[in-house]
């Protein structure tokens, strides 16, 4: 494909992406997936240029655009190399009209930007909300050991203290240490909050929000696989995923529980003051993660934020359900709206009156509110809101 063909591509998928967001529909990864199956006349050299060009013009535009081409016109304004490219050519991009104008750019849409300055994120640091994240993996200390574990590239340690920062792009999953369930793919800020959790070989921990397990791996590999370990979800897909990892992995003691969405604790009730620890990874807006998914930020609004806020409360609060007297939630998202993380965590006290915030020690990170603080500025890795009660 000629550049300027890839260019339309580019634009021709940026405006599928576009109405996805607005209808809550397929999201743009895998929106690009289906193309490059369908299209396989693009080659691996296209298909990366094109993906690059997509995902930068989404971080580009901070509220949502209105077409593919104004999404592309806007990243052409700090692109020297895309603006020639609009020439009318074979499957190239017609050329600029003279009243055609670039879609709007910036970090977010604006009632976004406000939320986040009100959270202290500004500036540099919201700018780096869009930074590209770089590519971490946790050692799986059931298998492997950090220090002697050859790998095909060079690696730096990170700040986990199993995890190892990679070149960006590397194909992870094509190792056999991969393979093996030697290491796993795992964001610095992730191993962290695990880190948080304090997990002990013989304890009773709940993931009570485990999706994929990512989290709950690391916390089998921290208890040695010893102990009890509770993987569970309302999302039969995300949790359906765990089992291939931890036979990879070699944790066997993970233990899965489907929730039924508001009648999560019948599922649990063998559990009911019985955890020494609970995990509340809980669903957020994930603006801590925009590195990776930059696309979020067009699809969420006050409604799902408000969604959100309510079903972060109610985690929280089947959590402090769970635990022994004496135990240990610990309360995560990757979010850095306070309204997502210390304002629910100072909430979640108050309806809890007999627990209190208990102190954190983590590499990286700074304190807030009552909590702790990750951010993708400060200590590069994903933003979190770490906290824990006991
Ligand atoms: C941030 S994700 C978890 C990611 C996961 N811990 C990991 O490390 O890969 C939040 C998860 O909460 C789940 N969830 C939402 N509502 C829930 C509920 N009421 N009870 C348990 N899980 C819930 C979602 O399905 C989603 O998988």
């Amino acid at each position: 494909m000629t550049p300027a063909a890839r260019v339309q591509t580019a634009i021709d998928l940026l405006e599928t992406i576009i109405a996805s967001a607005r209808a809550k529909g397929a999201p743009a990864d895998r929106i690009l997936g289906d193309w490059f199956k369908q299209n396989r006349f693009a080659g691996s050299k296209d298909r990366r240029a094109i993906r690059e060009l997509v995902y930068a013009a989404i971080r580009a535009c901070g509220p949502v655009p209105n077409r593919g081409r104004a999404a592309m016109l806007r990243l052409g304004q700090g692109d020297p190399s895309i603006l020639p490219l609009f020439d009318g050519s074979n499957y190239g991009p017609a050329p600029i009209g003279a009243k055609e104008m670039p879609a709007e750019g910036g970090v977010a849409p604006e009632w976004l930007v406000e939320r986040l300055a009100a959270s202290g994120v500004e500036g540099e640091e919201a700018a780096a909300l869009l930074d590209r994240a770089p590519l971490d993996i946790r050692v799986n200390t059931l298998k492997a050991d950090r220090a002697t574990l050859k790998l095909p590239v060079e690696t730096e340690p990170t700040a986990a203290p199993n995890g190892l920062r990679l070149p960006t792009g590397t194909q992870v999953e094509q190792w056999a240490e991969y393979r093996d369930g030697k290491v796993e793919v795992q964001d610095t800020g992730s191993q962290l909050a695990c880190m948080a959790v304090r997990a002990q070989p013989g304890e009773t921990i709940v993931d009570l929000c485990a999706g994929g397990g990512g989290k709950t791996l690391a916390l089998a590999a921290a208890m040695d696989d010893l102990g009890k370990l509770v993987a569970s979800d309302t999302d039969r897909g995300r949790l359906s995923r765990l089992k291939p990892r931890a036979e990879r992995a070699g944790a066997a003691m993970i233990e899965t529980i489907l929730l039924d969405p508001k009648r999560e604790l019948e599922a649990l009730s063998d559990l009911a003051g019985q955890a020494d620890a609970v995990l509340v990874d809980a669903p957020c807006s994930g603006t801590g993660t925009w590195r990776r998914n930059p696309e979020a930020r067009w699809r969420l609004d006050e409604a799902e934020l408000a969604r959100l806020r309510a079903a972060q409360d109610h985690v929280l609060d089947i959590a402090a359900a769970l635990l022994r007297p004496g135990g240990r939630i610990v309360f995560v998202t990757c979010s850095l709206l306070d309204e997502e993380g210390a304002e629910r965590f100072d909430a979640f006290l108050e309806r809890h009156k007999a627990m209190s915030a208990q102190p954190l020690a983590l590499p990286l990170g700074t304190p807030r509110g009552q909590g702790w603080r990750l951010s993708p500025y400060r200590d590069g890795t994903d933003g979190f809101f770490i906290a824990c009660a006991g």
